[in-house]
């Protein structure tokens, strides 16, 4: 089986100080990543300096930023480049989250030029796609994700798709405490890998990891990551408290125990 991904999306919060806390105190919990597990957490700006130098304790752990700019340089205020986030050490990025898709035009065609940025400078681009709840109650849930797929990876070689993580993050999930049932995530996961067939090969269909984000959980983890095609999670507010994380990455490292 594919190794999982636990990732968070700290969001806008955690400082420096408050990150330095928590690897403090996740780093009593666990010092290393079980087998067939990697970690990943992704905080603010401003506080990957702190997370990639605590983060060098604990293996299998990876930083990522939560979003980056696709020109190398420029009068771009407010924006980060990719070789700014590698400088601090950091190996991933969140691209096209639906928190920046909606609040700052976040478009298929920048989510495209990001990941090919990232992919460039090195960075592996973890992708979000997925759909609002007016599309999955019309039935167009598959066609908006097949869309903002063909998107993300349009020019995109098989090559370099292999190195990037997908997220299937439903936008009525995020942050409501509704969860898509462990049968809808697996439909969903299983379209984007025949989906990834179709633009790509069986082959690489099956190295991309597709995580689902939206409201997960200590208490519903389990049974999310025990679905064939979900690979792992991306995290918003159980990663934020290092005991619901810690037990997300333990269900995924029990998982891959009995079944890897
Ligand atoms: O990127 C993470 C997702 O937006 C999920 O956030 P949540 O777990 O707080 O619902």
């Amino acid at each position: 089986m594919r190794p999982f991904l636990i990732a968070g999306n700290w969001k806008m919060h955690m400082n420096a100080d408050e990150t330095r806390a928590f690897f403090k105190t996740f780093e009593g919990m666990i010092s290393a990543a079980p087998a067939g597990v990697n970690m990943l957490l992704c905080p603010t700006f401003t506080s990957l300096n702190a997370a990639v130098d605590a983060s060098s304790k604990i293996s299998g752990m990876h930083i990522g930023a939560q979003n980056l700019h696709f020109e190398d340089k420029g009068a771009f205020t407010g924006e980060i480049t990719a070789e700014m986030i590698k400088e601090t050490g950091a190996s991933h990025v969140i691209i096209g989250h639906s928190e920046r898709r909606q609040y700052y035009n976040e478009t298929d065609e920048t989510v495209n030029k990001k990941a090919v940025k990232s992919l460039s400078a090195g960075l592996t681009p973890v992708v979000c796609v997925g759909e609002y709840l007016e599309e999955r109650k019309k039935d167009a849930h598959f066609d908006v994700v097949k869309n903002q797929l063909a998107a993300a990876y349009a020019g995109i070689s098989a090559e370099d798709a292999v190195k990037t993580v997908l997220a299937y993050e439903p936008v009525w999930a995020i942050g409501t405490g509704e969860t898509a049932s462990p049968e809808q995530a697996q439909e969903m996961h299983a379209f984007i890998r025949a989906e990834f067939t179709l633009l790509y090969d069986a082959d690489v269909a099956a190295q991309i990891p597709v995580l689902y984000g939206g409201s997960m959980n200590a208490a519903n983890a389990e049974e999310l990551l025990s679905q064939e095609d979900v690979d792992g999670g991306l995290i918003g507010g159980a990663s934020l408290k290092p005991d619901s994380f810690h037990q997300i990455v333990t269900f995924a490292g029990e998982i891959y125990a009995k079944h890897g």
